[in-house]
């Protein structure tokens, strides 16, 4: 399991906290930044970084703004991005159960640490289901498709 993990200039103060918080658990991941210090548009950013789930490099990843909104909206324009943005832990969990989702966006600006490390464990940690909702992902790329 390999992360991709992006922010813009809302962001790099939570994601040096997360990613310390992965390297404690051992967690594989590719940071493309952005660092404190350094600006950038959120949808530049989510581009750059779902680019890495579609090509097969990284399995997943989470991008932080100020809101998570902006880079969630984002990250939804690109082929085969299926992106959340979630800010409590039910949402995280069924985002992986139901909507097989594939990039969970956190604000920056909303979520604290432990929170925000809670989320991201529990998208990691949830299987999607299938079945039933395999036909309404399914559904969803039929909208992307047409
Ligand atoms: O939340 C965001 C987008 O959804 C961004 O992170 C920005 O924080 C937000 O757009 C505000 O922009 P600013 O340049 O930080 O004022």
């Amino acid at each position: 399991m390999k992360i991709a993990i992006g922010c813009d200039h809302a962001g790099p103060e939570l994601k040096a906290e997360v990613l310390q918080y992965l390297d404690e658990k051992g967690i594989e991941y590719v940071d493309l930044g952005v660092q404190k210090g350094e600006k950038c548009d959120y949808p530049d950013k989510a581009k750059e970084v779902c680019e890495k789930v579609t090509s097969g490099e990284c399995d997943c990843a989470v991008l932080f703004c100020g809101t998570g909104i902006g880079m969630s909206m984002a990250a939804n324009k690109v082929k085969g991005i299926r992106a959340a943005c979630c800010s409590d832990y039910f949402s995280a969990k069924f985002t992986r159960a139901h909507n097989d989702a594939n990039v969970l966006c956190i604000g920056a600006r909303v979520v604290g640490a432990g929170l925000a490390c809670e989320l991201i464990q529990v998208f990691l940690d949830t299987p999607f289901e299938g079945g039933r909702h395999q036909r309404r992902v399914d559904k969803i790329h039929d909208i992307e498709n047409n």
